[in-house]
């Protein structure tokens, strides 16, 4: 049998630990479901971390069948029934999963209607990008900003290898996007930038992207000195190696908050987008979309808002504000993927 027929008839029967608890083919309602972070997905197999009276433990689950087709992600809180015990041979069944307060999704390519959730319930999304080799993709760093935009999220640059080059020519460009970032350099033990990063990262859920070979690895290991071991427990069940390098999963990290490393998300198709959301983040510039024509796109020659800041309506940096504002907008019918 494929990994990815698992349902729960496959699940082995166990005694209930605390013995008083009615089996739960008998409890539709699972309304003593414990919820749990999942904070990582193998291919139909789910990690999470259950605190119980404050005892923390990892226990494995998978998709209980009434939840149907509903994707359930990392991030995302959900009920488990079944063997929540943990350790190696327990398998409970989620049954229910929390209402998300974000969701980071993304479609294949712009062109694609179907959007796939990437992660529930993060606060801030970090974009790591090298300032020189690889050579920084600009498009990629604003498609991720605009996919941060939609999502409700607080995004923040982590501009790494600082020892190779100067960052300022790469600010120079993102400075009217007033978008928090950090400078990093790692040269032997030396991580400069990184307490700033943990500063940022400190207490929230933040997720992590970034194309290969920028030093997200680097980054995650420095912050997440124990990231190997929180996903060792899925070893032992499953047989198979650690969670694949291509799914996303959430670390703790020692002074409060996670990090969600996604090592498959190169890319952003932006289909889903509502555009008007982005001009939200344009504080400056959005009362000047009042005077523009229904519909206005605000890349377009009846735009008002290029008479709102020829006259000075958006201060001294209405210009570069605008123009970088039209550059987000334009990410979404660009090509992905670069
Ligand atoms: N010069 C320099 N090299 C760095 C720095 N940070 C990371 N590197 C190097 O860059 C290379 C890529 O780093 P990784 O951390 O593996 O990058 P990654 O983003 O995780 O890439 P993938 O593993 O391909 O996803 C490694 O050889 C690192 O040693 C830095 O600040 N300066
Ligand atoms: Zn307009």
């Amino acid at each position: 049998m494929s990994r990815r027929d698992w349902d729960e008839d496959d699940v082995r029967v166990r005694p209930n630990r605390r013995g008083s608890r009615p089996r739960s083919k008998d409890r539709p309602a699972h309304s003593d479901a414990e919820i749990a972070l999942v904070t990582a997905v193998d291919r139909g197999r789910y990690t999470t971390l259950l605190e119980d009276d404050g005892d923390k433990r990892v226990v494995l689950a998978m998709k209980a069948r009434e939840l149907g087709r509903k994707g359930i992600v990392v991030g995302d809180r959900v009920g488990l029934v079944g063997d929540t015990g943990g350790g190696p041979d327990a398998l409970a069944r989620i049954v229910r999963i929390q209402p998300r307060t974000s969701v980071l999704r993304r479609t294949a390519d712009d062109t694609d209607p179907v959007e796939r959730a990437i992660v529930a319930n993060v606060d801030q999304l970090v974009v790591v990008s090298a300032l020189a080799d690889p050579e920084p993709r600009p498009r990629l760093i604003d498609r991720c900003l605009v996919a941060a935009y939609d999502a409700g999220l607080d995004p923040l640059l982590v501009l790494t290898k600082a020892d190779l080059v100067d960052p300022a020519g790469f600010l120079a460009n993102y400075a009217p996007l007033e978008v928090p970032y950090v400078v990093t350099s790692t040269e032997g033990s030396d991580f400069a930038g990184l307490e700033s990063v943990r500063g940022h990262l400190h207490d929230r859920v933040s997720v992590l992207v970034g194309h290969s070979g920028v030093g997200k690895s680097t980054l995650v290991n420095a912050l997440v000195p124990q990231a190997d071991r929180a996903t060792g427990a899925v070893n032992d069940v499953t047989g198979r190696g650690r969670h694949t390098s291509t799914s996303a999963a959430a670390l703790p990290l020692p002074d409060g908050g996670w990090v969600v490393d996604t090592p498959g998300i190169r890319s952003f198709g932006l289909a889903h987008v509502d555009l008007a959301r982005i001009i939200v983040h344009f504080p400056d510039l959005e009362p000047g979309t009042e005077e523009c024509p229904r519909g206005c796109t605000h890349d377009e020659v009846d735009c008002a808002l290029d008479d709102w800041v020829a006259s000075g309506k958006a201060g001294p940096a209405g210009p570069a504000r605008l123009d970088s504002l039209r550059r987000l907008l334009r990410t979404r019918s660009a090509q992905s993927g670069d």
